[in-house]
């Protein structure tokens, strides 16, 4: 049978889960946006099959409701979720990057009698809105769900099932430990981005031409901070606790780098630098999910006109497909590096081999 999904927000994630989700021809996809523009996209770029005009209007016909919105708002969607004609069975699950408050709001609804497993994909990236979502996104990904302790088995396994389509990795996690990692990995490197640039900015003002020199190493560290400000002030305020544990810890890092720095010799340092290079080398494979950034590929380009068009033409000659393409200026003598993103490592290890045998110019992964 034909189930029906409403989506709510339908940015990078809503609009990713949506193409994901309509590889199944057994779902129907209503979505609804707050902002006009998009929902009008998402409907023009055939990223959902329906629009709603209000979210009331589709409620009642909806099998599962995912909110793919900021966390707070989210949390205020919840809080009206009881004016709201639903389906005795209905599912209702988010996508947030935090989930103890919002299995905290979700206490109302248990007890209203309306089923909510919290989720969180673990894939994105630095871009928000409908125009960047993908239907790959989540690939290999692992894709969090919160379930209550005592929720009802098959109505979990009714939202696992339906989610296996996006080919991310399921599982179940506690919320609050969801939160203390999340804020390991994701949300307090995120401060440290953010923090870096602002950094950054201060010393710009007596040093202007700090700026220019801002390569690859600064670029990887603070991608992320050129995320959606509105997202991350949500996830900061929901994980305020956790972030500031975090913080606490960094601090003390910190001064241990600091005593480091000032009074140990250059093996100590040295030691520092490989017990970091070791723990990082052995991270896991990044997975597809968050992939924008991650299959980059730098490629040391001579600066005579028409160089980037003959690059991209012997990848055009082999069939490699590239999703961007920018250039990273590093010296102001030099035309530059240019980065050309990849969806798949395979495809970035074909575009070195092309390189290699039809330039003399160097690539680089970062
Ligand atoms: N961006 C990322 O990499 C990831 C984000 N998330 C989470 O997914 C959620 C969505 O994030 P993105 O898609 O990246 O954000 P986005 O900014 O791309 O999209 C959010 C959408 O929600 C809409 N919206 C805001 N308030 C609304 C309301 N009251 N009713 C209906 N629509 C409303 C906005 O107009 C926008 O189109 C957030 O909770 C975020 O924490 C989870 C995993 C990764
Ligand atoms: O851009 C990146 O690398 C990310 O880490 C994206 C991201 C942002 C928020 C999440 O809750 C999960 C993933």
């Amino acid at each position: 049978m034909k189930q029906t999904i409403l989506i709510i927000g339908l940015g990078l994630i809503g609009g990713s889960l949506a193409l994901g989700l309509k590889r199944n021809k057994d779902v129907s996809i209503i979505g609804y946006d707050a902002d006009s523009h998009t929902l009008r996209t998402a409907k023009r770029i055939a990223v959902i099959d329906e629009m709603a005009m209000q979210i009331k209007d589709a409620t009642e016909f909806a099998d599962i409701i995912i909110f793919a919105t900021p966390v707070n708002e989210t949390i205020r969607l919840m809080s009206e979720m009881s004016n709201w004609q639903l389906k005795d069975q209905v599912i209702v699950t988010d996508t947030g990057s935090t989930k103890n408050e919002i299995m905290n709001a979700a206490i109302q609804l248990k007890e209203a009698g309306i089923t909510f497993v919290g989720g969180h994909p673990m894939a994105g990236s630095h871009k928000s809105g409908v125009e960047a979502a993908r239907a790959h996104l989540f690939e290999n990904a692992y894709y969090m769900l919160t379930p209550f302790e005592d929720e009802n088995e098959e109505k979990v396994k009714v939202l696992s099932d339906l989610l296996q389509v996006t080919k991310a990795k399921i599982v179940q996690v506690n919320a609050k430990e969801h939160d203390h990692m999340t804020a390991v990995v994701s949300h307090f490197p995120h401060l440290i981005a953010a923090s870096l640039v602002h950094q950054l900015a201060g010393e710009n003002k007596a040093f202007p031409f700090t700026k220019q020199l801002a390569a690859g190493g600064f670029r990887d560290l603070t991608r992320i901070a050129s995320s959606n400000p509105i997202m991350w002030r949500d996830i900061t305020v929901q994980n305020r606790n956790e972030l500031s544990n975090q913080l606490n810890m960094w601090t003390n890092e910190m001064i241990r780098l600091q005593n480091l720095l000032l009074h140990a010799d250059a093996e100590d340092i040295e030691a520092y630098f490989s017990t970091a290079k070791q723990v990082r080398d052995e991270l896991p494979i990044t997975t597809q999910g968050a992939m924008f950034a991650v299959y980059d590929l730098y490629v040391d380009v001579p600066d005579y006109s028409g160089v980037i068009s003959e690059v991209i033409g012997y990848l055009a000659k082999d069939n490699i497909n590239i999703t961007n393409l920018r250039i990273v200026e590093t010296r102001e003598d030099i035309f530059g590096i240019l980065v050309i993103s990849f969806q798949t490592m395979d495809d970035r290890a074909k575009a070195v081999t092309c390189i290699a045998q039809n330039t003399t110019f160097e690539t680089y992964i970062s």
